[in-house]
């Protein structure tokens, strides 16, 4: 039973964007079961209209948890915004870290401080998946960078960090005389032979992307022996997702597994940051 008269705000502040959802109370449910929550979007530029969006709500969120990888400035104007709206009212805010464990999850990185608090929030939400009982999962975040990550057995693996697909076109254009800056159009596969400098850019980029997912995959597969389900999510992912289809159908085929999962999860970290509000409003926990 949760602590129904509470509203809570959760907070996913990425390098890029900064995803906000909003609950009026975790108690009222959707036809499918899920808290109702209203969720909304902020670049880094718009933090100052947070107070004004917040006051859209009935209620003041008092529980806000939050993670945040884009630095102090970032997670100040964010607090900033949470006092102004609250006025002289009380609430509670917490900023999570990456810790050795969390709630049933395990962390295997070798110093759990450093890995990304998006990232441990998200293998969170992941690792309360269904999908997680009994095989691997991995998680591949087209975002700002890109990352790979795999939980098993209620445990995080660890994972890979590479830069997003804007990320390197940007670098391939600020690092070169002759390279322009893309104008990423529909998504496609990469070409074989690529014949134009747009069409050698996207190419490359999309098959480094997708390549390095496969290389993570075949390493869960030569661990575990598992077929492992990929989720994926992010801005960039339209881009790469069909061309990672295509190479693991074919790894799927050459391996012998029946089937192929890569299935989109929207806002990993968010749903991670779910779970972990739902144990605080648990009406035995003490925070
Ligand atoms: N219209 C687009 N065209 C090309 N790439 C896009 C487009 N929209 C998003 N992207 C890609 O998505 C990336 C951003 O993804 P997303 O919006 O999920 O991340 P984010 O919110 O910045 O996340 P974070 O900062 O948490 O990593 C960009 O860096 C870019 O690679
Ligand atoms: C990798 C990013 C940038 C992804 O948002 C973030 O999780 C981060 O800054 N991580 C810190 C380093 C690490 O996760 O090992």
């Amino acid at each position: 039973m949760y602590d129904a008269s509470k509203a809570v705000l959760l907070i996913d502040a990425g390098n890029t964007r900064i995803k906000f959802v909003y609950y009026e109370s975790l108690s009222c449910r959707t036809p499918e079961g899920l808290p109702k929550s209203n969720k909304f979007i902020l670049t880094h530029d718009e933090i100052e209209r947070l107070s004004e969006r917040l006051g859209q709500f009935n209620k003041k969120p008092t529980l806000v948890i939050g993670v945040n990888v884009a630095g102090s400035i970032i997670a100040a104007k964010i607090s900033k915004q949470l006092r102004l709206h609250h006025g002289a009212g009380t609430y509670e805010q917490y900023w999570l870290s990456s810790q050795p464990q969390l709630l049933h999850l395990k962390n295997a990185y070798i110093d759990a401080s450093q890995l990304g608090s998006d990232r441990w929030l998200a293998m969170l939400g992941l690792s309360v998946h269904e999908k997680a009982q009994h095989r691997p999962v991995m998680l591949v975040s087209f975002g700002t960078a890109t990352t790979v990550d795999t939980v098993y057995q209620s445990e995080f693996l660890g994972g890979l960090i590479f830069p997003g697909l804007q990320m390197m076109a940007d670098s391939l254009a600020q690092g070169t005389a002759q390279l322009p800056a893309i104008k990423w159009g529909k998504s496609s596969l990469p070409m074989t032979f690529p014949l134009s400098t747009a069409d050698a850019l996207e190419s490359g980029m999309i098959a480094a992307q997708a390549a390095a997912v496969l290389r993570q995959w075949t390493c869960v597969v030569e661990q575990y022996g598992l077929n492992p389900v990929v989720f994926y999510a992010g801005g960039a992912a339209d881009y790469v997702v069909p061309e990672l289809h295509r190479l693991l159908a074919e790894q799927i085929r050459l391996h012998g597994f029946d089937t192929m999962e890569l299935v989109p999860f929207d806002d990993p970290v968010l749903a991670g940051l779910l779970v972990y509000a739902q144990y605080c409003l648990q009406d035995s926990v003490a925070h």
